[in-house]
């Protein structure tokens, strides 16, 4: 059956869902390419002919069936590691289009990052420059770079989630960016090209970014001042999508008060989002193991856990739970808990459902940050990935089993 996207939310028709389920067994992500391309296609039409790129941040959800259809579209990406370069690199995206983030950058990842070809180091630290330098020196390569700089701006968000305040480890303090820049451009190897600024995820709304891109600007001044010139402005990822209430701004407007404020100014624009447009992609099938009312609560244990979807244990994030055959029955309230022994394993609580022991649930907004922060922990294996286009359902990753789970692992030889 085919997909419908409504009010920003995806909706698969429960009977796909369900013959999904029965075909492909549960726990599973499922995944729509036709909502990945809008989402992604939102971005591109509302950059529009300004000049830039949209690079889809990796770690929402790196799969690479995921990968590839957004490097069809012609997406650029914003990577974190090697790993994530190499899968990149194998779903077809562009090295020249990708932009390499992060605070830890290691030498070799470097080395490899610049034999490819990568577009842009986003560079986090005065050392990881001076290395930089020095790997670059090493291969006879010029490294095209931007300062990450901490504009130290209140992204309004989950504290673990707020990347732009001076409390957080991203990024050089914006006060100290003329001499981190005058420093990069003493240096062999190097070639000066952006501004790069992350200020946090799952923002609801427009006012932080422009005001992290304020305090950007007036750097891009600074440094014309001292002659160095800045050709883009990588403005992060971060724009948030609604899980429950929350009511983000559009792309579209997004995008516009960016190039509104930016004004005559010639600057390239590049973008990182991963949630906005990988989350509302995405479903987590779980089905009901037991039903087990107590007294103080109802618990509904489910066959998915905190190891295949971490975020509502660790952010006590909200997502949505919906029966993918609802019940013309009296609802009652469940906590939706999973296997593992943790008491912190929960998908939701207090939901109101009606529900029955093997119903199958659909966990809403799970395209992004759901697998990529996926465990083996309680040793269970890792749910399968599959990609919904048009009629066809692809799997694009298979569901793990026991001998992958100990594959890499060996025990002592007999001693003496
Ligand atoms: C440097 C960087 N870019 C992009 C992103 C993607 O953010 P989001 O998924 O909120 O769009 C993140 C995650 O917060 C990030 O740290
Ligand atoms: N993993 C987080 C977002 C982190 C963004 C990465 N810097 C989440 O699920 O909301």
């Amino acid at each position: 059956m085919p997909l419908t996207l409504q009010n920003n939310s995806l909706y698969f028709e429960q009977a796909s869902l369900d013959a999904i389920a029965n075909q492909f067994g549960t726990p599973a992500y499922v995944y729509s390419r036709a909502a990945l391309t809008s989402a992604y296609q939102d971005y591109a039409n509302a950059l529009g002919e300004w000049p830039g790129t949209i690079c889809y941040a990796v770690k929402a959800n790196s799969n690479i069936g995921v990968l590839n259809v957004l490097a069809r579209l012609g997406a650029g990406f914003d990577i974190v590691s090697v790993g994530e370069l190499e899968r990149v690199l194998r779903a077809g995206g562009q090295p020249s289009k990708m932009v390499f983030s992060g605070v830890g950058k290691t030498a070799s990842e470097m080395a490899r990052a610049l034999e490819v070809g990568v577009g842009c180091f986003n560079v986090e630290s005065a050392n990881e420059l001076e290395t930089l330098s020095q790997v670059a020196g090493s291969q006879n390569k010029v490294a095209s770079i931007s300062i990450r700089v901490n504009p130290d701006v209140d992204a309004k968000t989950h504290p673990y989630i707020s990347t732009g305040l001076k409390e957080n480890k991203f990024g050089i303090d914006i006060n100290d960016a003329v001499a981190v820049y005058q420093r990069a451009s003493s240096l062999p190897g190097l070639r000066i090209v952006g501004v790069d600024c992350h200020i946090g995820s799952q923002l609801t709304e427009t006012q932080p970014f422009i005001d992290a891109l304020d305090r950007v600007l007036q750097l891009v001044d600074k440094l014309a001042d001292k002659g160095i010139t800045i050709h883009h402005l990588d403005l992060g990822g971060g724009l948030g999508v609604t899980y429950d209430q929350e009511v983000p701004p559009a792309v579209s407007d997004y995008i516009s008060a960016i190039k509104a404020k930016l004004g005559d100014r010639k600057l390239a624009l590049m973008f990182e989002p991963g949630r906005s447009i990988a989350a509302n992609a995405g479903v987590l099938l779980t089905r009901v193991e037991y039903l087990k009312p107590t007294e103080h609560k109802n618990f509904a244990i489910v066959d998915a856990a905190m190891n295949d979807l971490i975020r509502p244990a660790l952010y006590q994030a909200w997502q949505g739970i919906v029966p993918v055959n609802p019940r013309d029955a009296d609802s009652q309230v469940w906590d939706i808990v999973g296997p593992v022994c943790e008491t912190g394993d929960f998908l939701g609580k207090d939901r109101e459902l009606a529900i029955e022991q093997g119903d199958l649930l659909a966990i809403k907004s799970s395209g992004a940050y759901g697998f990529t922060m996926s465990s083996n922990y309680n040793s269970r294996p890792r749910a399968c990935e599959l990609m919904v286009d048009g009629d066809a359902v692809h799997v694009i990753r298979k569901r793990e089993t026991i001998d992958d789970l100990v594959a890499l692992e060996a025990i002592l030889p007999a001693s003496e």
